[in-house]
C-alpha cells in the first residue's frame, strides 16, 4: 500500500532526509523516533507534500504522490491528514467549525467565509466529536479546552477529510501523561477500527513500544532502526539517539517518574 523508494531531501548543506526506502502493507500503526534533528518532521512533511523531496519516490498504492501536481496534489493532501504538536485550531472559533473546516479542500470558500455548512457536515462534525468523547465541548471556543481535548479536535478534524493515512508530528509532546495516553488512544482506535494508516513522529521510546505495530529509527537522516517494538531494546534505542553508557531510557519517557507521583499523593488536594 505505500511504498517509500529511495526518499532525501537536501537543505544547502544539509541532508535532512538521507536516502530512506520501507514498505508498508496494510493499515498498520508506525513510529518515527530519532532525537532531534533526526529528519522526523522532514519526512512527514515530504508525505503530505507540505515539502519537496530532492529526490525518491514515495508510492501509494502505486502511485508516486511526489510526482502529482495542482489539483490532485491537494487531493492528496486530503487523503493524508497532518496533525501537529500544537494542534494548530484556530483559538477563537467554536470547536463545531474547527472540526468542520476539515472540509475545506471539498467546499467553497464563499460557504467557508459565511460559516453556511452543509446539514451533513454539520451532523457528521458532531458525530465525530461524539466517537472521540467531546461532543459536549462543540459550542466552546477551541482556546478554552485543555491541551488533551484540543488535540482530540484537531483529530476530529482530520477525520471530517475521511483520510487513508493520519500524519501525526509529535502529537504528544505538549500533553500531561494522562492526556497523551487519551490521545494516542485515540489514534490507535482510529487505527484497528477504521484500518486508517497512521504515521506518527514519537518522542519516546515507552510510547512507540507501547502504540505501534512497528518502529523506524531515523538517526542523521537514515534508518538505523526497522522492527516491531519487541526489538526496540535499549541496545536499539542508544543507536538510534546516538547515546553512550550513560543512556537512560526515562529521559525518553512520558510517564510520571515514582518520586514525583509519591510526591503528588503527600501534598494536599488544595495544592494539586
Ligand atoms: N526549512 C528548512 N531549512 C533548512 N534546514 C532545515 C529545514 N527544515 C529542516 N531543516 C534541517 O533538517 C534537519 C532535520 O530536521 P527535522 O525537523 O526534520 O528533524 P526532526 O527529527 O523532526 O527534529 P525535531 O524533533 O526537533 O522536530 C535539521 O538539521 C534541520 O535543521
Amino acid at each position: 500500500m505505500l511504498e517509500v523508494r529511495n526518499v532525501s531531501r537536501v537543505f544547502g548543506q544539509r541532508t535532512a532526509v538521507d536516502n530512506i526506502s520501507f514498505r508498508v502493507d496494510g493499515a498498520q500503526f508506525i513510529g518515527i523516533i530519532g532525537r532531534s534533528g533526526a529528519g522526523k518532521s522532514t519526512f512527514l512533511r515530504m508525505m503530505n507534500r507540505l515539502t519537496t523531496a530532492t529526490s525518491g519516490q514515495i508510492l501509494v498504492d502505486g502511485k508516486d504522490i511526489l510526482a502529482l501536481n495542482g489539483a490532485a496534489a491537494r487531493a492528496w493532501q486530503s487523503q493524508c491528514a497532518m496533525i501537529f504538536q500544537q494542534f494548530n485550531l484556530v483559538p477563537r472559533m467554536d470547536v463545531a467549525s474547527n472540526v468542520l473546516h476539515g472540509k475545506l479542500n471539498s467546499r467553497s470558500t464563499l460557504t467557508t467565509i459565511f460559516n453556511m455548512w452543509p446539514r451533513a457536515d454539520i451532523l457528521q462534525a458532531l458525530d465525530i466529536l461524539d466517537r472521540l468523547g467531546i461532543a459536549e465541548q462543540a459550542p466552546k471556543r477551541a482556546e478554552a479546552l485543555s491541551g488533551g481535548q484540543q488535540q482530540r479536535v484537531a483529530i476530529a478534524r482530520a477525520l471530517m477529510q475521511d483520510p487513508k493515512i493520519i500524519l501525526a508530528d509529535e502529537p504528544i509532546a505538549s500533553l500531561d501523561p494522562m492526556n497523551a495516553q487519551i490521545v494516542m488512544d485515540t489514534l490507535k482506535r482510529i487505527n484497528t477500527e477504521d484500518g486508517r494508516m497512521v504515521i506518527a513522529n514519537l518522542h519516546t521510546l515507552d510510547t512507540a513500544r507501547r502504540y505501534c505495530d512497528r518502529v523506524i529509527g531515523l538517526r542523521d537522516g537514515r534508518i538505523v532502526f526497522d522492527g516491531v517494538p519487541a526489538d526496540l531494546t535499549t541496545d536499539a534505542a542508544r543507536e538510534i539517539y546516538g547515546a553512550d553508557e550513560s543512556f537512560n531510557e526515562d529521559a525518553t519517557s512520558t510517564s510520571l517518574p515514582a518520586d514525583k507521583v509519591a510526591h503528588l499523593h503527600v501534598l494536599p488536594m488544595a495544592a494539586q
